[in-house]
């Protein structure tokens, strides 16, 4: 039956017809006379061959479509079934009940069709597979399901579900699933509540307009809820296409004339099973999207975070950045963390190792297992180090190898006092980790982490250090409590980074320092972490006399250190400072083929700027560089320059604003 039943049928048909047509030939060959009989006669057969041929096959189909197929249970049921159904032999169309007749054949009889040319696309393996296969038919949808019989003569069954409603449902439930806004003002309380009220108005009258059109051409609706807050919810669809656009909404802020610069932060709950659990997933969004800086969109989906604007732009961040919200946020991306890796910047310093050891302390209160990751042959913070070994703590610190072998998918990375990717003690350790967070008090400069899920970035702190002290004083319980040794490592720290309490300090600074104080931080036991050796006393001493006042700055340059005595040069450019007349201190160091450059000032120069110029950062007193391939000679002539280009600028400037600094 499977070969080419169609054809065999009427191939039988056509040879009865050309047979009787070759006999009467013969016939009337013979006796020409019968030919007058014989040609009506064969015509009349020939018709009535054809026509028995036609009714034929109409008789068989309605025979087979089985009203009167008693004897056949299996086609009974599918006959009467709703469903429409089929019946193939190989891929030739051999039965159907009615329903497939109607809704699929249009009422007409296509016995012996192959089945491709009536259900185009049709996928006979995807259909014989437990989901079946969805294919549009005229315009409706049927999710085809086949079974089959096995063997050469292989007959399968076809069962159509006509699922166009269902689905339509289906999508329209997706496209109208609601999602969460929470949109808030950036530092409202610090900028705008602070304007005269016409101008305040006007403000906000921008930012009404503008969200009001964003909101307006959806379904969904804006409601301000508070000064420097406004809800929306809006369907997934228009969600979509807001994902889509990046939210252009923060753009268009941002673009607002008027005294004052705002910025807008939004969190998104999306995807969520109910509309409190959006609400809740938007709020956790919100706080996201201010603890990394503000001025941008986070959206939480049951999949995770994304973040959407905010990114390297250069508007200074007011806000201050809550450290409460931080550290909860800091504890959720802990809890959720197979294990985590606390790492600072290549040769790390007191800061960053204090702040490191802070962090682990949250690590150790949540039970997570954690550690440090820093190569001991290359720190400026050895006396920590050595002192946390005697303690019997030496295991929490690690090299970069050991915690690449450790890693897992789940592995979260803390980066503690830099946040920019060339710097990072380890970068192998950086790009396996897919979750990073970071905490940093050094201004934004450019090859920064982008791809962080928190961001704390504090630049108005004075050290990383004051920044863990106040998230350990956020998180509750007992457990969280340093140890004394713990807090001297955290205040000597900000003793680094504001030279002992000398520069870079504000009111939290402070607060943080008695925090640690009252944990049990001995001063003097920190002071004892700055000790130098008689060595390193010496090179410094060395720098410091080797160097040259040029435009009120102090330069000293050096062949290549031991490389032991690398905490000589920042030691020296602090030094360099209490000279009278010296605004800021440079000094230059030979490494390798490169040159590090360390400098300092007491405000009145900008080193970050300088430093900048040579492909460094850092902070306005405290800045550095590492130029590469580079001699000591050519080092001090680009030191030179850029103090040059510095204090011409400068000069420009006051002449611009017309008064003297
Ligand atoms: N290419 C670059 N791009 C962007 N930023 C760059 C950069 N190169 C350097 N910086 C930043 O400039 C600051 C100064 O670095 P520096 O090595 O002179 O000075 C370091 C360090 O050498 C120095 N230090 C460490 N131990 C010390 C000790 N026992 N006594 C005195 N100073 C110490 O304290 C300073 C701590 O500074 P901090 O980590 O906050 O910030 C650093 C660093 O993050
Ligand atoms: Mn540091």
């Amino acid at each position: 039956m499977d070969l080419k039943p169609r054809f065999t049928l009427e191939v039988f048909a056509g040879g009865m017809v050309v047979l009787s047509a070759l006999l009467a030939i013969l016939v009337g060959l013979l006796e020409p006379r019968l030919l007058w009989v014989l040609i009506p006669l064969a015509a009349l057969v020939a018709l009535a061959v054809l026509l028995l041929a036609r009714r034929m096959r109409r008789g068989l189909a309605r025979v087979l479509q089985c009203e009167s197929f008693e004897n056949s249970q299996a086609q009974l049921s599918l006959g009467a079934l709703a469903l429409p159904v089929a019946l193939l032999s190989g891929k030739t169309l051999v039965w159907y009940n009615t329903p497939f007749r109607q809704r699929i054949l249009a009422d007409e009889d296509r016995l012996l069709a192959p089945v491709g040319k009536v259900l185009c696309g049709l996928d006979l393996h995807q259909c014989g597979e437990p989901a079946g296969q969805v294919l549009e038919h005229e315009g409706r949808k049927y999710n085809i399901f086949a079974s089959a019989t096995a063997g050469r003569e292989a007959l399968t069954v076809l069962y159509l579900v006509d699922e166009t409603d269902l689905r339509q449902r289906a999508a329209e439930y997706e496209a109208t699933r609601p999602a969460y806004m929470i949109i808030e003002i950036d530092a409202y309380a610090e900028q705008l509540a602070e304007l005269k009220d016409s101008e305040k108005a006007r403000v906000l009258e921008g930012i009404n307009r503008v969200l009001e059109t964003y909101i307006g051409r959806t379904t969904g609706f804006l409601q301000r809820v508070s000064n420097a807050r406004y809800i929306a919810v809006v369907e997934e669809r228009h969600m979509k296409e807001m994902v889509a656009a990046k939210f252009d909404v923060l753009d268009k802020i941002r673009a607002l004339e008027g005294e004052v610069n705002v910025t807008l932060s939004i969190g998104v709950g999306r995807g969520g099973d109910t509309l409190r659990q959006c609400e809740e997933m938007a709020r956790q969004s919100l706080d996201m999207a201010l603890g990394r800086g503000g001025d941008q969109a986070a959206v939480k989906t049951p999949e995770g975070f994304a973040f959407y604007g905010g990114v390297s732009r250069s508007v200074e961040k007011r806000s201050r950045v809550k450290s409460r919200i931080v550290a909860k946020a800091l504890c959720d991306l802990i809890r959720q963390a197979d294990s985590v890796l606390i790492m600072g910047h290549r040769m790390s310093d007191l800061d960053c190792v204090g702040a490191a050891i802070g962090v682990l302390r949250i690590c150790k209160g949540l039970d997570a297992p954690a550690a440090i990751v820093v190569r001991r042959e290359a720190t400026l913070a050895q006396s920590v180090l050595e002192e946390f070994q005697a303690a019997g703590l030496g295991e929490d610190f690690i090299s970069p190898e050991v915690a690449l072998d450790g890693m897992t998918d789940n592995t979260l990375l803390l980066v503690v006092d830099t946040h920019i990717k060339g710097l990072l003690e380890s970068g192998d350790v950086y790009r396996k980790c897919r979750q990073v967070a970071v905490i940093d008090h050094h201004r934004k400069a450019v090859g920064h982490i982008d791809n962080a899920v928190l961001f704390f970035h504090e630049p108005y702190a004075s050290s990383t250090c004051e920044l863990v002290s106040e998230l350990l004083q956020y998180v509750e319980g007992q457990q969280f409590r340093p140890t004394s040794l713990e807090a001297e490592a955290l205040l000597a720290g900000i003793m680094l980074d504001t030279r002992n309490f000398g520069i870079h300090t504000g009111v939290r600074t402070f607060e943080a320092a008695a925090y640690l104080r009252r944990m049990g931080a001995m001063t003097e036991r920190v002071k004892l972490l700055f000790n130098s050796s008689l060595q390193e006393y010496t090179a410094k001493s060395n720098l410091v006399e080797n160097a040259d006042i040029y435009m009120g700055c102090a330069v000293s340059v050096s062949g290549e250190l031991p490389p032991d005595m690398a905490v000589a040069v920042p030691q020296a450019a602090n030094d360099l400072l209490t000279i009278q007349g010296v605004g800021a201190s440079f000094v230059a160091v030979q490494q390798g083929s490169g040159v590090n450059i360390s400098a300092r000032s007491m405000g009145a120069v900008n080193v970050q700027v300088i430093m900048e110029q040579l492909g460094g950062g850092g902070h306005l007193t405290m800045a550095g560089a590492q130029l590469k391939d580079t001699t000591i000679d050519e080092a001090e002539k680009r030191i030179r320059q850029a103090i040059a280009r510095y204090r011409q600028e400068q000069a420009e400037e006051e002449a611009r604003s017309g008064k003297k600094r």
